[in-house]
């Protein structure tokens, strides 16, 4: 059994959710929380922003290094900042840490958008997509290299992602490995489910067209070839057979034409 851990600490990259989700744990957990850059901010008596910009990138990771070294006997969640990581002696300090570390795994469009609305990461602003992306490459395996644990974030709320996290100190050893790769399956099944949702958006566009035009809603050679080239695509595969293509486009295709017969109220 992995025992509750007096220290928690929530790694990942910028907007990953380490202080929203680290919120919720010591929410749920009845714990208490600190965030290394509120705590940075509090002691530089400036907003991060405000230290980047009149003390430069390198001071404020000299205190950023200081308040996780602090941190390390903090009983309950720390949440850390997404650089934390690239310093080396951070990396040594997290490694030997008697803290449980949790990674915040996402991807990186969920991460852009979130941080896009809001707009207090002077890295974001300084930096091309391109390199944002370099900047998460570089990252990732080093936020891997530290962590107890990887959660995947993608499409789950922050208090689903503070139950399982919270789900995990009540587990067995050989428990863990499991809970880990069923937190990569419901992640996926998030995703899929977010994909459908935009696909019966794109549906309500096609019943617009189809209605301006007078055509029929169901279109039967488009639905053959639609299938016809997901089959040829996913040949090689094993596990995409032509059976599960046709069992999912089944239920794709009944449930765009409901909805187009609805909308168009056929
Ligand atoms: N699971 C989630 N689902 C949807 N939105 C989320 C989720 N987690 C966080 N957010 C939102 O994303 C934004 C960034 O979250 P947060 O500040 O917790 O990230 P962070 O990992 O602490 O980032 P940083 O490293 O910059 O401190 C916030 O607006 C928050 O409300
Ligand atoms: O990813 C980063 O390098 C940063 C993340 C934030 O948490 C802040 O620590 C700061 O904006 C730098
Ligand atoms: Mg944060």
């Amino acid at each position: 059994m992995l025992t509750t851990p007096e220290t928690l600490l929530l790694v990942g990259f910028m907007g990953a959710g380490k202080t929203t989700v680290g919120q919720e744990i010591a929410r749920q957990h009845q714990a208490r929380f600190i965030d290394i850059d509120s705590e940075i901010e509090r002691r530089a008596g400036q907003t991060i922003p405000e230290i980047f910009a009149t003390q430069g990138e390198a001071a404020f990771r000299a205190l950023e290094t200081q308040v996780l070294d602090d941190l390390q006997t903090f009983n309950g969640i720390v949440a850390t900042g997404g650089g934390v990581i690239e310093r080396p002696e951070n990396r040594a300090i997290l490694k030997a840490s008697p803290a449980t570390v949790i990674y915040l795994h996402g991807n990186l469009e969920s991460t852009i958008n979130r941080l896009l609305s809001e707009g207090q990461r002077p890295l974001l602003q300084e930096k091309s997509t391109a390199e944002f992306f370099q900047l998460w490459q570089l990252r990732d395996p080093l936020y891997q290299s530290v962590a107890d644990f990887t959660v995947e974030t993608v499409g789950k709320t922050p208090e689903r992602l503070a139950a399982e996290i919270i789900a995990l100190f009540s587990s067995h050893e050989d428990e863990l490995a499991l809970l880990q790769l069923r937190s990569e399956i419901d992640a996926f099944d998030r995703q899929i489910f977010q994909m459908i949702e935009k696909r019966m958006q794109v549906v309500g566009a096609v019943a617009q067209y189809k209605e301006k035009f007078g055509m029929a809603t169901v279109q039967v050679g488009r639905m053959q070839n639609m299938r016809a080239l997901l089959k040829y695509d996913f040949a090689q595969s094993l596990d995409i057979t032509d059976e599960l293509i046709d069992q999912i486009m089944t239920i794709l295709t009944t449930s765009a034409i409901n909805k187009e017969n609805k909308q168009l109220k056929r």
